[in-house]
């Protein structure tokens, strides 16, 4: 399985001052940095794009940048992603009729590539693309603002063809890890001390955490609670096969 990943959201930051607190998520032990792109037309709420990315590279030249693209017309940004020094591009599987260019477009610029789907997108719709991508990102919440309550458990809606019984969140990640043990499983939205649980052990080990991190006292003690459970989880697991 793959290691655990913690990565603040910095949407939940003073954006005024950008590069210094990604500094200081990286001085409190994040392993990757999760920018949230919101073009006012995907999601209603707007951020930043690749200009500001641009200049944040130089700032924190060591950090992975994980671009988390809320965007209508994601194939649109991907050469100026790059050119800003993005290490991950992680577009929404609903944003686009053309997965599979997105996909290869992104790879031909070496970066890594993500799919996420909505809390009402089943991770059956990410399955014919998995085997050609790095990370699934199943949103706990609508995508559109930090600060949201995660949503687990709450998707009646979502159905899966082999079992009509209802899903939520965990039964996804669970069917997702069990099939996929080298994936990485992002989950993005309301994650923090409280929830991380249910998240780890479901097999999540990429973990965005917006407010709970980056508004807290202390980052440094909140980024570990959340690999400690993360890293027992994966052990378990481990032991469990
Ligand atoms: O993509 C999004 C919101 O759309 C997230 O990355 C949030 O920004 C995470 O923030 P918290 O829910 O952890 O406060
Ligand atoms: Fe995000």
């Amino acid at each position: 399985m793959p290691s655990c990943k913690i990565c603040p959201s910095m949407l939940s930051s003073d954006l005024s001052v950008l590069a210094s607190e990604c500094q200081r998520m990286l001085d409190s032990g994040a392993d990757y940095l999760h920018l949230d792109v919101m073009d006012g037309h995907f999601v209603p709420n707007f951020t930043f794009g690749h200009p500001v990315v641009k200049c944040l590279r130089p700032k924190v030249p060591r950090a992975f940048l994980d671009v988390h693209m809320m965007v209508s017309e994601p194939d649109k940004w991907i050469e100026n992603m790059r050119d800003a020094g993005a290490d991950q591009y992680t577009f929404h599987l609903e944003a686009t009729e053309d997965p599979v260019s997105c996909i290869r477009k992104i790879r031909d610029t070496g970066m890594k590539v993500g799919i996420a789907i909505k809390p009402g997108t089943s991770v059956e719709d990410v399955i014919p693309y998995i085997d050609s991508i790095d990370t699934v990102l199943i949103m706990t919440v609508e995508p559109g603002f930090g600060g949201q309550k995660l949503m687990f458990d709450m998707m009646p809606k979502v159905r899966f063809s082999f079992d009509l019984q209802p899903l939520g969140h965990v039964l996804q990640i669970q069917y997702l890890r069990d099939r996929y043990r080298h994936l990485d499983i992002e989950v993005d939205g309301g994650v923090g001390p409280s929830t991380i649980q249910a998240c780890a052990d479901a097999g999540a080990n990429m973990i965005v955490s917006g407010t709970a991190v980056v508004s807290s006292d202390d980052p440094r003690g909140v980024i570990s609670l959340l690999r400690q459970s993360v890293d027992e989880a994966i052990q378990k697991s481990q032991l469990e096969r």
